[in-house]
């Protein structure tokens, strides 16, 4: 497939003698935005790790814009958001985010500008000077996603971006990202949020290191005669075992 941006195909995961990943595969076209869902210890963060190049597979391979993981130089290309923040608690955000646009190259008039857009879709204009180890849980998710989203990235891959932030903004952040997609930008997000889910163009749905079922929320909920997508996950979990 030529409009392909991951290619994920065989791929498992051991830690020591647990399989955490069984033997994936998966095709994610550009322009859409992916939702990996699926209960706590699915493997959800795992398999973003390795499509983000932070972690290798046991077995399988994984292609990112048709070059195999993990490569270094596809750094700009990628927008990563990990479930716990990586973040300088001793700086200001403002400081946080001129580190990380630097890193990803952003020239200083673009970086401003940047700056300034990124905090102002996640609410936080009004805080950019202010000690990292002085905002909430909240606050530094959503630092972390405007650093996410800094550089404009071809691929973006979110794990859990809107745990611990409120519905409207939630709603806003979600906005966002399909203005993203609209820019022709892929989105890989994992939740355990069904609205969330429900606003995705296809879900793969994980359980037990399985891709159990993929397919846009109305396929899923099709196919299993279900109301909801988590109706829908029930059914595929108890067909799987
Ligand atoms: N470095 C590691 N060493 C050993 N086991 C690990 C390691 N990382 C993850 N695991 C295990 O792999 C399994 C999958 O974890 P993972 O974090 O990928 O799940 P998840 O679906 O992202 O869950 P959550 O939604 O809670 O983040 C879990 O059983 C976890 O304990």
């Amino acid at each position: 497939m030529n409009d392909s941006c991951v290619s994920i195909r065989g791929v498992s995961k051991n830690f020591g003698a647990v399989e955490v990943l069984k033997n994936i595969n998966l095709e994610i076209q550009q322009g859409e935005i992916f939702g990996l869902l699926g209960p706590s210890g699915a493997g959800k963060t795992t398999l973003v790790k390795e499509l983000a190049g932070l972690d290798v597979p046991s077995a399988g391979e994984i292609e990112v814009f048709q070059e195999r993981m993990p490569a270094l130089h596809l750094i700009e290309k990628l927008g990563y958001m990990a479930q716990s923040d990586a973040l300088y608690m001793d700086l200001s955000a403002r400081e946080n985010l001129e580190f990380f646009a630097a890193l990803y190259g952003l020239k200083k008039k673009e970086r401003k500008q940047r700056i300034v857009e990124v905090m102002e879709l996640v609410q936080l204009s009004d805080h950019l000077g202010k000690q990292v180890s002085n905002y909430s849980g909240g606050m530094k998710r959503r630092l972390s996603l405007a650093i996410a989203l800094l550089h404009q990235p071809e691929l973006l891959i979110l794990d859990e971006p809107t745990v611990g932030i409120d519905p409207v903004l939630r709603k806003s952040v979600w906005e966002a990202f399909h203005q993203l997609k609209d820019e022709g930008k892929t989105l890989i997000v994992t939740t355990h949020v069904m609205d969330e889910a429900e606003k995705c163009d296809r879900l793969g749905l994980m359980r037990e290191g399985r891709l159990i079922a993929v397919g846009t929320p109305e396929e899923l909920k099709q196919e299993t005669h279900s109301n909801s997508i988590e109706e829908a996950f029930l059914v595929y979990g108890g067909a799987a075992t």
